[in-house]
């Protein structure tokens, strides 16, 4: 009897529900015809003719509703997913976005709104305000079933006061199987989570958190948020999200679009240097040095070094009578020019005293020498020396080859690629701009010519071009250019935004680090031309200074890496990620203060998570002692999912890491395994225990290449039902299922192995499986007793 009275009233609830939830849908088709609508008139006024003034005004108008339209797209799914009634009787419902009805009322709240808060906060310890919370669940336009926390605070024990908001609704996401792909949480943020994605926009925030808890998530949520709450900066000047790996950027690429955000750059390290795609990893000795801040005094040496003055005179002969022969042009008569050695070092000198970029200051010298050799000319011809026949005679000199050469070999026109490959792969050159590196140092740094770039390098690539300018400067010093033009020193068009920029630099305390000279500044901060959107412009421009910067999985950035990164964000309006116990990287971090003090000394705040949505309490107690072992001082987050199956160990021996081949023998009789069949049958066999979800081997770096080609994925990764990867490669990763291979040689082969085997036991949402030949490494006994 009472279940039929149950059903009735949930049937009732459903179909009041699906009448407000459609008309929301409707309300969303009028409003997304009415921006078609909007967006073709701006076409239909054209794209050229009139005014500029006007010009420009229509492509703003233009790209606004076509932002507006891919916003009021990609919120389609899931449009509304709360509901909130207060103790008032005021009732909000919660969605994607905001919408209004004809008459201009709030019919949908975004989810972003202070207004929608409390659908976040609220527990049955502190409702604020609320009598009840619904979660709505929608299939298609249809509302397939709801779940409501009711707030009375009577019927309340101590028992009840948990702090999960929306139990039933973030159960119920959590046990879904994992796509490959991270999906939005919108519809079940948790407090901890909403203080992080609220925090206000200036200053440096560090999210630390164990694995799991969301960190990744909540801080895509939070640049969602910033561009909601702050989108007259922000949507100028963008959003970067910085990301260990290139994997890890399409792991989580589809977030931001799924909360109608698609303007933000998402970069991997590797990547932060546009034009290199870097994704070869250092040894750990060669990472080490590369992510030292010395590095920034050795690139800056190595620059001096290719600043150089002859060590006499500078001689240049020169033709100055040719006549044709048999068609060919031959010389017959040449003079040597000579610039005495005093002069040429103090052009050299004026040069570098300008603080020009070096690509810049070539120009001066270069000024300087052809005057010289001009006067010098002058005087050997007994011609002219006022100041209109040098300039003239300057320009004429320029265009002989030999004088040319003469003086790129003096201060050569230099890419950062150049100047870079050239100091790494010469011991004399690293010598010479790196006296304090020990030898084994220096010996670390060293590299052939043609080598890949790696990820290391990328930091060292950006310090260089700050101190050569752009490429396109490398360009314009090598190629001849008009007198006149090499005349004038400054740009005056550039005056205003120069001096805003210094008053930036010194506002930031970047004037005292001497990161930037304020006229690569004053460029960031020019104004935008419309046409493309902020995100091309600036993923483009390695200059760009941009309005927010999220820095996720932050704990692997070496020092060189945090240079970069803060050179693009003046402003220090950064969000900082990660977990100090899964630092991987023997050049990342061992402290945030260590890393982020240099920029913002005690000018950062710190947000901790608490509470682990990934890897259920079995899986973690083994993570736990891991833990315990390799950070005895860190907590492990506490996991909100239970009742996954145990962890287990398995004995399979896949012969030597090194030697290809291996036995290939079956599981034995006593359940031991040997050779890849082994691992190859009992990855079958947890992929029929997961159903539809993915798989994840993770193997020692050695292992790797051997165990992948027993699995190839075809097309991306990502999308495999089974994916082998080495430890580096799967952080901030997770799989429904994961096994762990030969955990012994995850924690030997790098100087973090113990925080890199950490990290590979808490991918899984409901399955580990750890493989071992021998023996299995004391702390991860525990499992030896399944
Ligand atoms: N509020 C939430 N509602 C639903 N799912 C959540 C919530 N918070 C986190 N999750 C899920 O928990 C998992 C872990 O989240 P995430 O990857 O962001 O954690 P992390 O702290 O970055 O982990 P790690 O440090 O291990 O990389 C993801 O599947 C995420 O969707």
């Amino acid at each position: 009897m009472e279940r039929r009275q149950h059903d009735s009233a949930l049937a009732e609830a459903l179909r009041l529900e699906q009448a407000y939830v459609g008309g929301l849908y409707e309300r969303l088709d009028v409003v997304r015809r009415e921006t078609e609508a909007a967006l073709h008139a701006e076409y239909a006024r054209g794209e050229t003719g009139g005014l500029r003034q006007a010009r420009i005004e229509r492509e703003v108008a233009s790209a606004e509703h076509a932002r507006r339209l891919a916003r009021l797209s990609a919120v389609e799914r899931d449009l509304c997913f709360g509901r909130i009634d207060d103790t008032g009787g005021e009732t909000l419902y919660i969605g994607r976005a905001g919408l209004r009805d004809a008459d201009r009322e709030i019919v949908l709240t975004d989810w972003r709104a202070p207004a929608a808060r409390p659908f976040y906060t609220a527990t049955p310890a502190t409702p604020k305000g609320l009598v009840r919370r619904r979660h709505l669940h929608l299939r298609g336009r249809t509302v397939a079933g709801l779940d409501d926390e009711v707030f009375d605070l009577d019927r309340l024990s101590d028992g009840d006061r948990r702090t999960l908001v929306g139990e039933a609704a973030l159960m119920a996401a959590l046990r879904r199987g994992r796509t490959g792909r991270m999906g939005d949480v919108v519809a079940t943020i948790q407090t901890e989570q909403d203080r992080v994605i609220r925090s206000g926009l200036p200053g440096a925030l560090v999210v630390q958190g164990g694995p799991g808890t969301g960190k990744t998530v909540a801080v895509l949520h939070r640049a969602a948020f910033l561009l909601y709450a702050h989108r007259d900066v922000l949507e100028r000047r963008g959003v970067l999200v910085v990301s260990p790996t290139s994997l890890f950027s399409r792991y989580i690429g589809q977030v931001l679009p799924s909360l109608g955000e698609t303007d933000v750059v998402l970069s991997s390290l590797g990547e932060l240097y546009p034009g290199v795609h870097a994704v070869a990893a250092d040894a750990p000795a060669t990472a080490v040095v590369k992510g030292d801040l010395r590095m920034a005094g050795v690139v800056a040496a190595a620059l001096a070094d290719r600043q150089r003055v002859p060590e006499a005179d500078l001689e240049v002969s020169i033709p100055v009578r040719t006549s044709v022969r048999d068609g060919v042009e031959v010389v017959v008569e040449r003079m040597t020019l000579t610039v005495d050695h005093a002069t040429c070092v103090r052009a050299r000198d004026r040069a570098r005293n300008a603080r020009h970029p070096h690509n810049v200051a070539r120009r001066l010298f270069v000024i300087d020498m052809l005057r010289a050799l001009a006067v010098d000319e002058a005087v050997r011809l007994d011609g002219p020396t006022e100041e209109e026949d040098l300039r003239y005679a300057r320009k004429v000199l320029w265009s002989q080859p030999a004088v040319r050469e003469a003086l790129d070999a003096l201060w050569p026109p230099l890419t950062p690629q150049r100047l870079i490959a050239d100091l790494l792969a010469s011991p004399e050159a690293l010598l010479s701009a790196a006296p304090g590196l020990s030898g084994a140092e220096r010996a670390a740094l060293l590299r052939p010519h043609g080598e890949p770039w790696s990820v290391g390098d990328v930091p060292l690539l950006d310090e260089a071009a700050e101190l050569l300018g752009e490429d396109g400067d490398a360009a314009d010093a090598a190629a001849p250019a008009p007198a006149g033009h090499w005349d004038d020193e400054d740009d005056e068009d550039g005056d205003d935004e120069e001096l805003y920029a210094l008053g930036v630099l010194e506002f930031t305390g970047l004037l005292e680090d001497e990161m930037m000279v304020a006229g690569a500044l004053a460029d960031r901060h020019r104004a935008p031309a419309p046409a493309r959107t902020t995100a091309d412009r600036a993923r483009a421009d390695r200059r760009w200074a941009y309005g927010h910067v999220i820095v996720d999985e932050a704990q692997e950035l070496s020092a060189m890496a945090w240079r970069a990164v803060m050179r693009r964000i003046p402003a220090r309006s950064l969000t900082v990620v990660g977990d100090i116990a899964q630092t991987g990287s023997a050049a990342g971090a061992r402290s945030w203060e260590e890393m982020l003090d240099p920029y913002v000394k005690g000018r950062w705040r710190q947000e901790t998570l608490t509470v682990n949505y990934r890897t259920p309490v079995e899986i973690m107690r083994v993570a736990a002692d891991v833990l315990a072992a390799v950070a005895p001082d860190r907590r492990p987050p506490e996991s909100v999912r239970e009742g996954g199956s145990p962890p287990r160990a398995v004995r399979l021996d896949l012969g030597d890491p090194v030697s290809p081949g291996g036995p290939d023998g079956e599981n034995g009789s006593d359940g031991t395994g040997t050779g890849t069949g082994a691992l190859t049958a009992l990855v079958e066999e947890e992929l029929a225990e997961i159903g539809e979800g993915r798989l994840g081997v993770i193997v020692p770096d050695a292992r790797h290449a051997r165990l992948a080609a027993l699995f190839p994925a075809h097309g991306d990764l990502l999308d495999s039902p089974v994916a082998v990867l080495t430890v580096t490669a799967s952080k901030g990763l997770e799989f429904d299922a994961v096994v762990v291979v030969e955990p012994d040689e995850i924690l030997t082969q790098a100087p973090m192995g113990g925080n890199d085997l950490y990290v590979a036991v808490t991918r899984a949402t409901r399955r580990l499986t750890v493989t071992y030949r021998d023996e299995l490494p004391p702390m991860l006994s525990r499992l030896g007793r399944h």
